[in-house]
């Protein structure tokens, strides 16, 4: 990513505020207080019938931390739609009474200058931030260098550059400018896809990233609560090695929960976070050797493999990878699989809890001759199957899509049906129920795979690879019929503790990592 001094500014996590009265203003300042933000940015934009030097003092007045004023109109994505002199005269007072920063925008700034001017007054300390917003893709590295000087040439305390990425590589581009400014530099983008450049900035340069209040989601914005939780970005350094969740969608995954604490426990200098990728192709051939490793969730785990330069044979004979790690001597991709052993484990062990070894007899498995009914033939799906028939199980696949069943049933000796057939399916007593597709999933918390009602007490045990809520509707109902249930939480403490190892070259700290799963997820 060429140079990357660290900002010598130290990092601040600023907490956006819109609201629409003043007393929402303070209570949510507040909150941001209490929350760890160490500067408000208040939009006035957002004030409904603004009263530029009534509210302004008023919010001066009781200002808990530093503020930062904007006031966006409408042409560059605000809510102000009046006259522009009001505007920037209400910014210019906002000034004159102490606020500690105020944002212009380019577009606007030689009018404003005009307007200080004139005034002839001049705040002590509040600095001024020159700022832009670009539509659209983001422009090429040389063009936002090129916005940069622009804004550095009128003299502003700090400037600010905000884009709206419609793909995750676009934001490489934010992060190849940060070391170039000659003033302290604000640059993200917003959306989904941008919210690496949030989580990310203080590794390539930048200082300042934006945190939202409890109940104020911004998507590209970290909640204020997660930062503090999970990634400390005051942590975070130039020599952070980052490991990302590639995912489509990744907002879901609890992963950064985890990870994240558990690389301080550690004492490892590495970062995990969500990576919101469209397309493999572009993401690495884009990132060639910014990042560390990955995870790879939905939907990329079988379409990953052809991006890593090596595949460990157990991934490669599952044809699923979920881990990824860029080994350190040679930058080469290599592809592993850690769902399989994570679920399968996690299945065997509480069957051995229960005592369910099958009649006394000595197996290598309590899985073994045992019926394993799988519905769901994709990533997750192909690892429980493998893992299943190393075992010694019988497995029985169902898919919507057939083929995609019959493909994987082949490659282990087992059955395929289509999904439809779910409904009608029989098991012999004592069977494996396992669910390796997102059906119930948050948000969709009503749904479950279609199983019959009648049938599900005939199976010895019930697995969700679902872990979004702990308990999904089908555990829920097969606890009813005295099932034994295994829920997705336990396949995603043992893959990613399988992870950390590969990441790390540590050994999990698997006390701490399942606490934290018990006490947050
Ligand atoms: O399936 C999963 C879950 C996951 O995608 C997540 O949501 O954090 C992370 C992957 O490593 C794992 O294989």
């Amino acid at each position: 990513m060429g140079s990357n001094e660290v900002s010598a500014e130290p990092l601040m996590i600023c907490a956006p505020i819109r609201s629409q009265c003043v007393e929402q203003i303070l209570k949510n300042m507040h909150q941001a207080k209490a929350q760890g933000a160490d500067v408000v940015e208040i939009s006035l934009d957002h004030i409904t019938n603004f009263h530029p030097h009534n509210h302004l003092q008023t919010i001066l007045t009781n200002k808990l931390l530093p503020i930062l004023f904007s006031y966006r109109p409408k042409w560059e994505g605000g809510l102000y739609e009046g006259d522009e002199n009001i505007r920037l005269e209400a910014l210019q007072l906002a000034m004159e009474l102490g606020a500690d920063f105020i944002d212009i925008e380019l577009k606007a700034f030689s009018c404003f200058k005009t307007i200080m001017e004139q005034k002839k007054k001049h705040s002590n300390h509040g600095k001024i931030i020159v700022s832009s917003y670009v539509d659209g893709v983001t422009p090429t590295t040389s063009e936002l260098l090129n916005l940069v000087t622009l804004m550095q040439a009128t003299g502003a305390d700090m400037i600010k550059l905000v884009t709206n990425a419609e793909d995750i590589t676009e934001i490489k581009r934010i992060f190849s400018i940060l070391p170039y400014s000659k003033v302290p530099l604000i640059a993200y983008s917003v959306g989904d896809r941008g919210l690496i450049s949030q989580l990310l900035c203080p590794k390539f340069g930048g200082f300042f990233v934006y945190g939202t209040l409890d109940g104020n989601p911004v998507p590209g914005m970290p909640p204020l609560e997660t930062l503090q939780e999970a990634y400390k970005l005051e942590h975070v350094n130039e020599a952070t090695k980052v490991f990302g969740l590639i995912s489509k969608p990744v907002g879901h995954s609890k992963g950064p929960l985890l990870h994240n604490p558990t690389f301080r426990h550690a004492k490892f200098n590495g970062m995990y976070v969500p990576m919101f990728v469209d397309d493999l192709k572009e993401f690495f051939s884009t990132y060639t050797s910014d990042f560390a490793g990955y995870s790879v969730g939905f939907p990329y785990k079988e379409k990953v493999l052809s991006f890593c330069d090596e595949v460990h044979p157990l991934a490669q004979s599952i044809g699923a990878v979920n881990t990824i790690v860029r080994r350190p001597i040679d930058g080469k991709l290599v592809g592993y699989n850690t769902d399989c052993e994570g679920a399968i484990t996690a299945i065997e062990d509480a069957l051995i809890e229960h005592g369910c070894n099958d009649g006394g007899e000595v197996l290598s498995s309590p899985l073994a001759r045992r019926l394993f009914v799988l519905v769901g033939a994709g990533g997750a799906g192909r690892a429980l199957a493998f893992g299943a028939k190393s075992r010694g199980s019988r497995v029985v696949i169902f898919d919507i899509d057939f083929e995609r069943a019959k493909s994987l049933a082949s490659a282990v000796s087992g059955e395929a049906w289509h999904y439809k057939a779910l409904a009608s399916f029989e098991p012999e007593k004592g069977a494996i129920l396992a669910n390796a597709t997102p059906i119930g999933m948050h948000p969709n918390i009503g749904d479950r795979i279609s199983v019959a009602e009648a049938s599900l007490k005939e199976y010895e045990l019930v697995f969700d690879a679902v872990y979004t809520p702990r308990k999904t509707r089908l555990l829920k109902e097969a606890d009813e019929v005295g099932a034994i249930t295994v829920s997705g939480v336990e396949m995603f403490l043992r893959q990613a503790r399988a992870q950390f190892n590969l990441f790390t070259g540590l050994q999990a700290p698997e006390h701490f990592m399942r606490e934290i799963v018990l006490s947050k997820f």
